[in-house]
């Protein structure tokens, strides 16, 4: 899952018409939205900013919502009445017939997954960084290490307004700062919902979308939003091990989770669970205590340039030692990962029994390389564990074989969470 806002493509279901409100034809959405210092940030002279909210929800246990409209909701609140949950309530800014997939999920609503031990990792100062996370004891892969139910859920897409006069009399760019001032009238009425407590924990987040027209809500969802599109959206589900279209999907806002700094060598992965409505965040290396957590906010099979260029909203430069030692073999090993081991998946499958000791060797260097470059925290590493374990066997190295069984273990475990 990467970290997710609004890189989408396409159109948008989002509409603020109540349902027996005649629908409007489905709105384009904001593309490329402005990072870094923007000149003519904020709403242009001329705009009047009069567009109305009409999207509230009075009754939380209503579902049977109309297509094409969002509602404001408290998740799961409604549906237990308890106010003080001790995992919390999600508000939740969301496609009407999406809650009645979520309310109707098996199980739900159930209390969050725990991990194996209280207080496995905690928040500190880290330089140059503002806070971060770290480990409090030895993780082992696919350890559960948190999971806290959202501070917020809201759409990954943003409408660009489409309705004269706003199309036609103002430009592109100014068009995008009247899509952010409106989404921000959306957020606010979302935050306006939650308790102090939580909403104070979201408005302390880090911001770092305070130069170029968002509002300090949007910003704060810009920088801390997870993508969740893999478990929850609108409409029909993706094919297995596809992602809901990113203007039919949804960012969510964590207390710890956004605390989490990126690393294009990350530790950590994350996953959302709709029957308890939490995110969980999982060991995808081995973790020391006293190690900080690192979640890849960009895509990691990609050359060090074009990471930092998907990282550039986030305000920083990425010094992590893929990015420090980068070099043109480190960044094809990263490109071709994928497809190389898809590759060595095919090869393997034709191989005669006994395997070729060759075979081993070669791909015991790979591991060492992908190893150093932080890949075994990538999904895809399973079929490199799996492959070296199931070889090891075969030969008759069973104590060597263990520990790469136990790692294919490990992220049959964690995909399992994912479905
Ligand atoms: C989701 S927040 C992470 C938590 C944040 N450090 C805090 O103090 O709340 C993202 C922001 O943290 C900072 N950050 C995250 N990873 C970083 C890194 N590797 N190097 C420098 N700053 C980083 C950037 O300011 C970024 O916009």
């Amino acid at each position: 899952m990467r970290r997710g806002f609004l890189k989408a493509k396409g159109k948008t279901l989002f509409d603020s018409e109540p349902p027996s409100a005649k629908q409007e034809p489905p709105i384009r959405i904001v593309e490329k939205i402005p990072f870094g210092k923007v000149e003519d940030a904020g709403i242009p002279d001329g705009y009047d900013g009069s567009s109305k909210l009409k999207y509230q929800q009075n009754d939380s246990r209503k579902i049977d919502y109309d297509d094409n409209y969002l509602v404001y909701t408290t998740v799961p609140m409604g549906f237990t009445h308890k106010a003080d949950d001790p995992d919390g309530h999600s508000e939740c800014i969301i496609h009407g017939p999406t809650k009645a997939k979520i309310v109707n999920t098996p199980g739900y609503p159930c209390t969050i997954p725990k991990p194996r031990r209280p207080n496995m990792c905690v928040i500190k100062p880290v330089a140059d960084m503002g806070l971060g996370v770290f480990a409090t004891c030895n993780i082992k892969v696919g350890e559960l290490i948190f999971s806290e139910r959202p501070l917020l859920v809201a759409p990954r897409a943003m409408e660009a307004p489409t309705k004269p006069p706003v199309s036609s009399n103002f430009t592109i760019d100014q068009q995008k700062q009247i899509a952010m001032y409106e989404f921000e009238k959306v957020l606010q009425c979302a935050v306006g919902r939650m308790s102090a407590e939580r909403r104070a924990a979201l408005m302390a987040l880090a911001n770092s979308h305070k130069e170029d027209g968002s509002g300090p809500i949007l910003g704060i969802m810009r920088t801390n939003g997870f993508s969740i599109a893999t478990e929850l959206g609108d409409g029909p589900a993706p094919a297995p091990g596809q992602e809901y279209p990113s203007e039919r999907s949804y960012s969510a806002i964590c207390d710890m989770g956004s605390r989490i700094n990126h690393s294009c060598m990350p530790n950590v992965t994350t996953s959302f669970m709709l029957s308890s409505f939490s995110m969980q965040f999982v060991a995808s290396r081995e973790i020391k205590a006293g190690e900080q957590l690192f979640y890849s906010y960009c895509g990691v099979v990609q050359s060090a340039a074009d990471r930092q260029e998907e990282l550039a909203p986030y305000g920083f430069e990425c010094k992590c030692p893929a990015c420090a030692n980068a070099t043109p073999e480190r960044d094809r090993l990263r490109i071709e990962f994928q497809d190389k081991v898809l590759g060595l998946v095919r090869d393997v499958s034709w191989m005669r029994y006994p395997p070729d000791r060759d075979f081993l060797g070669r791909m015991l260097r790979y591991d060492q390389d992908v190893v150093a470059e932080g890949l075994n925290s990538q999904r895809m590493y399973r079929f490199v564990a799996s492959i070296i374990g199931h070889l090891l066997t075969q030969l008759g190295m069973n104590q060597q074989a263990k520990r790469y069984l136990e790692l294919e273990q490990a992220w049959k475990e964690i995909m399992k969470d994912r479905s």
